[in-house]
């Protein structure tokens, strides 16, 4: 099967393209991109997209999802949270191992491959750095990445065992597979639900301060710095994260680090009331680390754009904060949040926002993605960049309604995503 987008602006950074250019997929790869692709040559069964006044782009990547299952399918499946990707132009994820059980073994990494093996998207597994995520003794680290997993994750948790995450950062390098550090000091948090600071103390809810996150950063990349193990720093919500990787860099260090829509769109200072939705960790920080971390963004410091998709069930996270668990979806809105407060906002172009949810995401874990060139995997994302409208959970794929930007005006509307040359989501209004 073929199918042909036309007249569309073609935003493929990887190779330097941001023109208006048709691309011709065949089967599942891209087979001609070209400024005037005569329709003709589509036959019986073929499709014709007409891509006028919207973008094409490699699809999304995003390093940084939480499906449910096995063990928390009333939260999401791994059905429902694919379709939450595919709704939102991510064509692949990577699935953090906080399942129950954890993804700790090279046998549960067969069968979460196996469950997903018809999902609408790539899935991408991480495996536990270790047992359990108990923080007491090495996860198959070798047995796993022969399996198919993509990076290591304690995510959910810091290993607070230095020396032990010494030992997994040493796997890591010899078996080179990158770790994805969840930076919180356990110790430090403290009993904290929200960020420290006047708004906390406003609630009357126990604050989480910078140093949570910004101590276990700092140590990961000295541990990355002895080891040579390559390290990306998930979730960063302070200005003295942007800060340490920004050091880190300068020493040419192996280390990126990501940025979540929620944590440079809104801050603490938003918060309205003790609402489970403003609820998740990191915390929504400071007016101060919201704009350190877009200028992180804009000056290349920050590398990816990821969700941290976080899906919880309706009455859990109707509670006080106190008592609500951490996390909000973010799949079907991270382009919008992305388009509207980075490329409107005048931080980055629609190429480089590209390159943080796509072409920087397929470098981290070291994958032929990202990038629409002649001969590569057809996964790409078509999206109108005129289109405003609010946000409404209701309308979510994801089983998770779990945000704080419900009725948020945004722009920029995923019409399409293309996964392996096969059409996985179109939008109808
Ligand atoms: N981010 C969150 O608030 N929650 C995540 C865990 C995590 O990413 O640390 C979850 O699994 O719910
Ligand atoms: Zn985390
Ligand atoms: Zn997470």
């Amino acid at each position: 099967m073929k199918i042909l987008i036309k007249n569309g602006k073609l935003v493929d950074p990887a190779n330097d393209i941001d023109a208006f250019y048709d691309v011709l997929i065949e089967e599942d790869k891209v087979a001609r991109v070209s400024q005037d692709i005569d329709p003709n040559i589509l036959g019986e069964g073929d499709r014709l997209i007409d891509a006028f006044g919207k973008v094409v782009m490699p699809g999304f990547i995003d390093l940084h999802v939480h499906l449910r299952e096995p063990g928390f399918e009333y939260k999401e499946t791994i059905r429902t949270g694919c379709e939450a990707a595919a709704h939102g132009g991510v064509t692949s994820i990577c699935p953090m191992p906080n399942t129950k059980p954890v993804i700790d073994s090279p046998e549960r990494v067969r069968n979460l491959l196996e469950r997903a093996k018809d999902a609408p998207v790539h899935v991408l597994p991480i495996g536990a750095v270790t047992i359990g995520q108990e923080g007491k003794e090495l996860a198959d680290i070798e047995g796993m990445q022969e399996t198919g997993i993509v990076a290591l994750s304690e995510d959910g948790k810091s290993v607070m065992d230095s020396l032990l995450f010494r030992h997994a950062m040493e796997q890591a390098a010899q078996y080179e597979i990158p770790m994805f550090s969840h930076c919180e000091d356990k110790a430090l948090v403290d009993g904290g639900v929200m960020n420290a600071g006047d708004k906390a103390e406003e609630l009357g809810l126990p604050g989480i301060t910078n140093a949570v996150e910004d101590v276990i950063v700092a140590r990961d990349i000295l541990i990355s710095k002895e080891t040579g193990a390559q390290l990306h720093l998930c979730h960063c919500s302070t200005a003295d994260s942007a800060l340490l990787v920004g050091m880190a860099k300068d020493q040419g260090l192996r280390v990126t680090a990501e940025v979540c829509p929620h944590h440079f769109t809104m801050s603490d200072q938003e918060i309205t009331e003790d609402d489970g939705r403003f609820k998740m960790n990191p915390p929504l920080r400071s007016p101060k680390d919201v704009q350190a971390l877009k200028d992180a963004l804009a000056s290349g410091v920050m590398d990816v754009i990821s969700t941290d998709h976080a899906p919880h069930g309706a009455q859990e996270k109707a509670q006080s904060m106190k008592k609500a668990p951490f996390g909000i979806v973010g799949l079907e809105t991270s382009f919008a949040l992305g388009f509207t407060e980075l490329v409107q906002g005048g931080y980055l172009s629609l190429a480089q926002l590209v390159e943080k949810m796509s072409v920087n995401p397929a470098r981290v874990l070291g994958i032929d993605k990202g990038n629409l060139a002649v001969g590569k995997t057809a996964d790409l994302v078509i999206a109108d960049v005129e289109h405003e409208y609010e946000i409404d959970s209701s309308s979510f794929a994801s089983m998770g309604r779990n945000t704080p930007f419900d009725g948020k005006k945004v722009t920029g509307r995923v019409v399409t995503t293309i996964v392996d040359g096969k059409i996985v989501y179109e939008y109808s209004r």
